[in-house]
């Protein structure tokens, strides 16, 4: 059998009953390494959970995994993802896999980024299509992302940016020996994200364009949620530049129109309340 494991968001403890009773009849259990991360690293786990974890890269998701899949007709697998397995990104090629070879296989789920920000007090309901913001390079600035936002935002609905990280190989070296050794990743903050957002808006106007997002508009930036020193900030899109979020993982929601209720719960979490004096854009149902 192979188990797709969800981990939840916080620490070793929020792994489900279900979830901790299949990792320990588990003969192998692979630990996804690159999606996301919670707030404690692989030895943290082995230690709560009392077995041995083995690292799975995106390599080794992708390119290996009948090596991953040996022997789980015969024996228990565990396939560990952090948040949901089903959460951002889906692990259906893993199952596609094994029922192709005749593996059968169970998903336990947990609390995914997905649902978690709801915790802000916007409306799981009015959100639009999910996005995720790539770090830019000197050379390569993609837009799409602003582009569905905007679209989003048109129809009243928020969006939740989930925020790269990036893992890099550490040099072309040890690539050619065979060896993966990789930096630290890099993990994108609110600041980074809010910061992107605005060149593209300041970009937009100089070539004519009126975006529908300005530097006013109403967002909130999200960290470290589901642990114990989650931080939640609303207010402007300027704000969340520069707004302190502490250690990684961070979210983003650009807002759409809100419900009374809505922007009153985001008020609990502003940054300075005069951010919410000018918008005017509510929702009454
Ligand atoms: C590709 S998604 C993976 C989602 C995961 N499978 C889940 O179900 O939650 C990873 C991104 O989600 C966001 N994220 C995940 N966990 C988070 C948390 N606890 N707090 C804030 N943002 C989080 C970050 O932007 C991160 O880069």
């Amino acid at each position: 059998m192979l188990y797709l494991v969800g981990l939840g968001l916080g620490d070793a403890q929020d792994i489900t009953v279900k979830g901790l009773q299949a990792v320990r009849r588990c003969r192998r259990v692979y630990l996804e390494a690159y999606t996301s991360v919670l707030t404690v690293g692989k030895e943290a786990l082995e230690e709560f959970y009392g077995k041995e974890l083995i690292l799975a890269d995106r390599e080794m998701v992708e390119q290996e995994a009948d090596s991953l899949l040996k022997e789980a007709d015969v024996c228990d697998v565990a396939f560990l993802v952090v948040g949901d397995p089903f959460g951002a990104t889906t692990h259906s090629d893993l199952v596609l896999r094994a029922v192709k070879l005749g593996i059968p296989y169970k998903v336990i789920h947990n609390a995914s980024i997905m649902n978690a920000v709801g915790c802000c007090g916007l409306q799981l309901y009015n959100f639009g299509e999910t996005v995720s913001i790539v770090f830019w390079t000197d050379t390569w600035k993609p837009e799409s992302f602003f582009d569905k936002i905007e679209k989003n935002r048109q129809n009243g609905m928020h969006t939740l940016c989930l925020l790269d990280i990036k893992v890099k190989e550490q040099s072309l070296e040890n690539l050619m020996k065979g060896r993966k050794i990789y930096e630290p990743p890099r993990y994108m903050s609110v600041n980074q994200a809010a910061e992107q957002l605005l060149a593209i808006i300041q970009k937009r106007r100089l070539q004519g364009e009126k975006p529908e997002i300005t530097e006013n508009t109403i967002c909130v930036g999200l960290a470290r949620v589901g642990a114990l020193d989650e931080k939640i900030a609303s207010g402007t899109l300027q704000q969340m530049s520069t707004v302190e979020l502490g250690a990684p993982l961070h979210s983003l929601i650009v807002t759409g129109t809100m419900h009374p209720l809505e922007l009153e719960m985001l008020k609990l979490f502003s940054v300075d309340s005069s951010s919410f004096e000018n918008n005017a854009c509510q929702r009454t149902t």
